[in-house]
Parts: structure tokens; C-alpha cells; sequence
């Protein structure tokens, strides 16, 4: 039978942020004023511990400054709102990160809308989820962003292609139909009251899966030839796509871990220098 080509994110990603972090150092030499991150992370969820550690990491060695704010899990919609709003007016901070999801009493969107446009790099705002689903620009959502760079590095174009999104959370499934969208897919999204998922499934050319449901996709959902792109975060390092099935189907696939994941975080550096040279004024 024959494999899949398989997509190599950590590549694409480690030459992105390499990109990042000489654009990071010229504007440390030119404002003597490093490029600045803020993280922002709510409770203790152990999962969400290790990726903001995996994003502070990653920003030291592109010479990307980071902040930490950690607070309580009993945290108030109103603290963490205002904890938003003070590194929105702070000079200092030239973009923000605030980890998903929060504790289930925090009103997330309030907590996304304290922080400014243009400290957005991780692209959560209404704001930006506007203009990036105009096709104008913007801070794109990081993952969705980092998906439609792996599109382009390897030839897929989106225009025309049947594109079926599994998945249609705020700051992923449906921020990457809107993208796939602006380049002029047919998009259908479907979601947990989605009738008969394989069926549609199949007749996708171009896959996102980004429901958080391990292996929910199989080989046999795949369209012979289709790009299967798993976005699903699962503990473990699994994806909502069945690799060893999907592989035998699909034309293009990514790997569960080195796909979707490191591009996320490229994205991120990316964006935080990107809003630190505007800040800046360079
Ligand atoms: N506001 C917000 N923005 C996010 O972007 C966001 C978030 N909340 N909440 C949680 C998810 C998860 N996430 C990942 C980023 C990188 C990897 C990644 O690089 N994974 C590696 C594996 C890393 C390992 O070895 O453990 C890979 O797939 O190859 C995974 C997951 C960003 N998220």
C-alpha cells in the first residue's frame, strides 16, 4: 500500500524561529529594547505548565524576553481581567499569552477582549479573529496560522478544495476554516452535533482535525489522496487522527509529534517580534 508524504513541522519551525530570533536581535541592537512576552497562566493544569514552559524556553533562545504571571486557579474573571489590562498599558510587554483553556468560572472571552490588539500575538481577540477572517493583516491564531504555513511550504493551495474541519473551538477550529476560507476553500465544519462525521469526512481533499478526541479519525474516513493535518492536543502526544491508518490513505499527512505543535510555537515568536518592531516603532 502506499504512504503518505509526511509533513516535517519541527523543521519549518526551527527555520522560522532562526528567522525570528535574528529579526529578535537586530531590534535589540537597534532600540536597545528586547522583544517581550508575556505569559499569562491560570491555575495549575499540568499540561498547560509544561506548554508554557515549552513557549518561555523557546523565547529565551530566539532572544525573546518573557514575563511570567501565574495565578491562583480560584482566580476572578474581574482579577484576571484586570491582570490583562495592566500589561496591555504596560510598555514594557509587547505581547500576550494567555493559556487555555482556564478553570471553568472564568469568562474567557472577557479575559481575551482585556487584552490589546496589538499586543495579540497569539491571535485570541475578536479583533483578530476579524481581520484574519477578511484575509487582511493581523495576528493570525497561532495554531491555525502555523497550519496554513505548512500548507504553503509544501504546495498545497487551499483554492477550490473540499475542506472539512473537525472542530470549531475559538481559538482553532474555527479560526482555521475562516483562514482556509480566505484562501478560497469550501469549508464545512463539524462539531460534536455533526450527523454522521465519516461521511463527511470522506469527502474531504484537505482534513483539519482539531476536536481534541484521540484517534478520532481513522484511515477509513480518508479520502484516498487527501492532506490530513492533526491539530489535536491529547494527553500523551496523540492526535485525533489514527497515524498508522490515516498514513495508508491520505496524500500528505502530519505527524503527532513534529507536525502542527512546534509551528504553534514559531508562530508565537514570530508574532511577539513582529508586535515588538511596531511597538518599537522600527
Ligand atoms: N492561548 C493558547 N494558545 C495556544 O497556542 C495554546 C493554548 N492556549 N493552550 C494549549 C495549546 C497546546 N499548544 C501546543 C503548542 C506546542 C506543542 C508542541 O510543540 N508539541 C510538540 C511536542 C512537544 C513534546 O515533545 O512534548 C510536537 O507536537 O511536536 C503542543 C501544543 C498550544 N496551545
Amino acid at each position: 500500500m502506499s504512504q503518505a508524504r509526511l509533513i516535517d513541522g519541527t523543521s519549518l519551525a526551527r527555520r522560522i524561529v532562526a528567522d525570528t530570533a535574528e529579526r529578535a536581535a537586530d531590534l535589540t541592537e537597534r532600540t536597545g529594547t528586547a522583544p517581550c512576552l508575556a505569559t499569562v497562566l491560570v491555575g495549575e493544569d499540568p499540561a498547560s505548565v509544561t506548554y508554557v514552559r515549552m513557549k518561555r524556553n523557546r523565547c529565551r533562545k530566539a532572544g525573546i524576553e518573557s514575563r511570567q504571571v501565574e495565578l491562583p486557579a480560584d482566580t476572578t474573571t474581574e482579577e484576571l481581567v484586570g491582570a490583562l489590562r495592566s500589561l496591555s498599558d504596560d510598555p514594557g510587554v509587547h505581547g500576550i499569552l494567555l493559556q487555555h483553556p482556564m478553570g471553568e468560572h472564568i469568562d474567557e472571552r472577557a479575559a481575551f477582549e482585556a487584552i490589546a490588539p496589538e499586543k495579540d500575538v497569539d491571535g485570541v481577540t475578536f479583533a483578530s479573529f476579524a481581520t484574519m477572517s477578511f484575509g487582511l493583516p493581523g495576528f493570525v491564531s497561532c495554531t491555525p496560522g502555523g497550519i496554513m504555513r505548512l500548507l504553503d511550504e509544501y504546495g498545497v493551495d487551499p483554492s477550490g478544495k473540499r475542506a472539512v474541519v473537525v472542530g470549531r473551538s475559538a481559538i482553532l477550529g474555527k479560526p482555521a476554516g475562516m483562514l482556509l476560507l480566505a484562501r478560497d476553500a469550501t469549508v464545512t465544519y463539524c462539531h460534536s452535533r455533526t450527523r454522521d462525521l465519516s461521511s463527511v469526512v470522506r469527502e474531504a481533499d484537505l482534513v483539519v482535525a482539531a476536536v481534541g478526541r484521540p484517534r478520532l479519525i481513522r484511515g477509513e474516513d480518508i479520502k484516498p489522496g487527501a492532506v490530513v493535518i492533526d491539530a489535536g492536543y491529547n494527553p500523551g502526544n496523540v492526535g485525533d487522527v489514527d497515524f498508522d491508518s490515516a498514513v495508508e490513505r491520505a496524500g500528505l499527512i502530519t505527524p503527532v509529534p513534529g507536525g502542527v505543535g512546534p509551528m504553534t510555537i514559531a508562530t508565537l515568536l514570530e508574532q511577539t517580534v513582529a508586535a515588538a518592531a511596531r511597538q518599537l516603532g522600527v
